[in-house]
C-alpha cells in the first residue's frame, strides 16, 4: 500500500527565514484519502464518540459535542466563545480560517483547535461541575492497569544487572518506542501499538545523544513528554537512568498544562505513572521510589508552559520557554506532535537536513519519535529510497522510528 501524501498550501505558510522552507508547502487536511483527511474526518468523530460514551454528560454537553461534530464535518471554522479564558488567542491564532472548512485550514492549526473546541464543549474551563473533568481520563486510566504496562514493568527486573551500556540503549529505545502507544490511534482503530514486525530505526543518532551527556558532567536535561501512560512511564524509567548514572544532574519534565492530542501527559499524569511505579514490585517500583524522591530533592522537576497547547512551531516559542531550553544540556522533545512543531508541519523533501532545520532552536536537541504522520526530514537518501520502495505506509503507521540530534 503507497500511502496518499497530504494536501500542502504555499499560500498558508508561515513566515521563515530559510528557503527550504519557502519551498516545502504546509499540510493542509483537504486531499481526500490522506492523513490528514483522515484524522479529520474519520480519527476526529470516533473521538467524540468515545468520550461521550466515557462521561454521563449533561444534556449541555451532549448537545455541545453535537455541535462540534457537525461543525468540524460539514460547517465551517466557528471561533471560541467569548466567555472562553484563552478566547482572545485563539482568535488571533486562526485569523484566516474562521468562516472555512476546517480542511482547509493548516493540519495543525486545525487538529490542535479541535482537542481545545472539545474541552469547550464538555465544560472543562468553564465554571460548572465539569470544570477540570480530563476527558481523556478513563482511557489513560485503562492503559496505566493494563497487562502491556504490568508486563513492561515486570521486564525491568531482566535489565537492572545487565552492563551500563546496554540498560542505556535498552532505556532509551523503550521510550523511544513508547511513543507508539498513543490512545488518538486507537480512537480510529488503528492499532501503532500492536506487534509490529518491521519495526526500524530511519536514522538513529543515538549515538550523539550520549556524547552530550557524558557520566558525571553535571548536566541538566528538559524532556518535553508526549503521552501518558505507556509513554510516560518509560520516559521515566529513562529519566532515572539519567540521574542515577549521573548523565544528568537534574531533568526537568515539561508536560501539557491541560488535556490535548488524547493522550497527552499533564502533571495529573506524572502522578499516577509514579504512583503505578511505586507501588511495583521488584526494579520498578525501586525506580518509582528514587523518581519520587528526586521530585522533593529538585533533580526531577515538573513544568508546565501553556505554549505547549498552541497550534504553532517551535520556532514561535515564547521568550522565557527560548531561555529555558537555552539553559539547559539538552532538550529531549518526545513524539510525533513535538516533531512535527520542531521541524515544521511541512511536506519537506525527507533528506532536507535536520540540523538546518532546527538550527533555530536554542540548544542542542534530540527529537524521539515514532513516524505517525506525513513530515519527515534528515533521512538518508538511500534510506529514503529503500523505505519508498518497501511500497509500506512508514509514514504515518508507527512502525518506524527516529532519534534525531542536533548538537
Ligand atoms: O505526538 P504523538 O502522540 O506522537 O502523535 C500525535 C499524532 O499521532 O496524532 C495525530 C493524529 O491525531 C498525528 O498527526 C500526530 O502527530
Amino acid at each position: 500500500m503507497t500511502e496518499k501524501i497530504s494536501r500542502a498550501s504555499r499560500e498558508t505558510a508561515v513566515a521563515s527565514g530559510s528557503a527550504a522552507a519557502a519551498a516545502a508547502p504546509v499540510i493542509l487536511s483537504n486531499e481526500r484519502g490522506s492523513f490528514a483527511w483522515g484524522v479529520l474526518a474519520k480519527r476526529h468523530p470516533a473521538l467524540i464518540q468515545q468520550v461521550r460514551d466515557a462521561f454521563p454528560y449533561g444534556r449541555r454537553q451532549h448537545e455541545a459535542l453535537d455541535a462540534l461534530l457537525d461543525e468540524s464535518s460539514n460547517g465551517v471554522v466557528e471561533p471560541l466563545a467569548p466567555e472562553e479564558p484563552d478566547h482572545g488567542r485563539w482568535a488571533d491564532w486562526g485569523r484566516g480560517h474562521f468562516g472555512r472548512s476546517w480542511y482547509d485550514a493548516p493540519f495543525l492549526w486545525a487538529e490542535s483547535y479541535f482537542y481545545r473546541r472539545l474541552l469547550a464543549a464538555v465544560g472543562y474551563f468553564g465554571t460548572g461541575p465539569w470544570q477540570g473533568v480530563d476527558p481523556f481520563a478513563p482511557f489513560k486510566q485503562a492503559e496505566l492497569r493494563g497487562e502491556a504496562v504490568e508486563e513492561e514493568l515486570r521486564a525491568l527486573d531482566a535489565l537492572a544487572d545487565a552492563p551500563a551500556g546496554e540498560r542505556a540503549t535498552a532505556l532509551l529505545h523503550a521510550s523511544l518506542w513508547g511513543n507508539r502507544a498513543d490512545l488518538g490511534f486507537r480512537a480510529s482503530g488503528e492499532s501503532p501499538a500492536g506487534e509490529v514486525a518491521t519495526s526500524a530505526l530511519v536514522a538513529d543518532d543515538s549515538a550523539a545523544l550520549w556524547q552530550l551527556l557524558p557520566a558525571g558532567a553535571s548536566a541538566t536535561v528538559a524532556v518535553v513528554a508526549d503521552n501518558a501512560g505507556r509513554e510516560l512511564i518509560p520516559d521515566l524509567i529513562l529519566i532515572d537512568h539519567l540521574l542515577e548514572h549521573r548523565h544528568a544532574e537534574r531533568v526537568v519534565l515539561h508536560v501539557k498544562p491541560y488535556p490535548y492530542y488524547v493522550s497527552d501527559a499533564m502533571t495529573a499524569d506524572v502522578v499516577d505513572c509514579l504512583r503505578r511505579l511505586t507501588e511495583a514490585p521488584g526494579e520498578a517500583g525501586r525506580i518509582g521510589g528514587r523518581l519520587w524522591k528526586g521530585m522533593a530533592a529538585g533533580s526531577l522537576e515538573v513544568r508546565t508552559h501553556s505554549f505547549f497547547c498552541a497550534p504553532l512551531p517551535y520556532e514561535e516559542m515564547p521568550e522565557d520557554l527560548r531561555k529555558e531550553f537555552a539553559g539547559v544540556t539538552l532538550t529531549i522533545l518526545k513524539g510525533d506532535l513535538n516533531y512535527r512543531r520542531l521541524v515544521g508541519d511541512r511536506l519537506w523533501d525527507a533528506t532536507t537536513s535536520f540540523a538546518e532545520l532546527t538550527a533555530y532552536f536554542p540548544g542542542p536537541v534530540a527529537a524521539l519519535r515514532t513516524l505517525k504522520s506525513d513530515v519527515i526530514a534528515g533521512l538518508q537518501q538511500g534510506t529514503l529510497d529503500d523505505l519508498e520502495r518497501s511500497g509500506a505506509a512508514w509514514r504515518t503507521s508507527g512502525t518506524h522510528a527516529l532519534i534525531q540530534v542536533r548538537k
